[in-house]
């Protein structure tokens, strides 16, 4: 265990985070990952995350870990051999697929934090922005903008809402911050304001993906 702080309170029980499963070439990467842990564990604050112990995923989960918080990692079975993803600290949930994995990191967090990434990170976050547009879930989002990292990706939203492709509304839910510290403060005075077209719930999301899923396979 660290050194000791008084603990803050948060409204937050369980955070999602999403990260690279690579460490980033830039160390200011690796130091934030383990930054955000830190914040998570003095707010009292349990992790839900993809699983695994490989780039910046087991930085923060590793930090969270140390500090006594619960870490829940889950995992498809498919990504599960340790040759994959490394040995993950903690609880550890095998899920059957991608797509379960995200529906159960979601359905466990009171909000989600991307952290920079690649593809996987991009997906994940970018669903959940998705989702909270529909108003299937009203919880925060965050971007830790590591170093400008997600410059050109704020920029691009930026453009997409002047062009009328996302309403000013809707480009309220993100909420980014250059350092861990900082988002959190911002994570916890959010409140949502954008409405969704449609208020549907994780139900009707969940009955919604099965029926799309037998429309494919058939
Ligand atoms: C076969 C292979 C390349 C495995 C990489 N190993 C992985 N292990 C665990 N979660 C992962 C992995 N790759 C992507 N993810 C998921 O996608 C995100 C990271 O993807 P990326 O590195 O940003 O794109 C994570 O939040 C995680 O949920």
């Amino acid at each position: 265990m660290e050194n000791q702080q008084p603990s803050l309170k948060s409204r937050f029980r369980r955070v999602c985070v999403f990260c690279g499963s690579s460490p980033g070439k830039n160390p200011s990467y690796q130091l934030a990952a383990i930054q955000l842990g830190h914040q998570l564990v003095e707010r009292n604050i349990d992790l839900v995350y993809g699983g695994g112990s490989i780039g910046l995923m087991g930085l923060v989960s590793q930090a969270v870990y140390d500090g006594g918080r619960h870490v829940l990692g889950v995992i498809p079975k498919t990504l599960m051999p340790r040759e994959i993803t490394g040995e993950p600290v903690g609880e550890v949930r095998a899920v059957s697929g991608m797509h379960q994995r995200k529906a159960e990191m979601a359905r466990q967090a009171d909000a989600f934090i991307a952290l920079p990434g690649g593809y996987g990170t991009l997906e994940e976050l970018l669903e959940v922005i998705t989702w909270a547009q529909l108003g299937i879930h009203d919880k925060p989002v965050g971007l830790l903008n590591v170093d400008g990292y997600y410059n050109s990706l704020l920029s691009f939203i930026d453009k997409a809402v002047d062009e009328g492709f996302i309403t000013p509304s809707a480009r309220h839910i993100i909420v980014s911050a250059q350092s861990a510290h900082e988002l959190m403060c911002k994570l916890e005075e959010y409140e949502a304001s954008h409405s969704g077209a449609s208020k549907l719930s994780w139900e009707m999301e969940q009955q919604l993906g099965y029926a799309i899923k037998s429309e494919i396979a058939r």
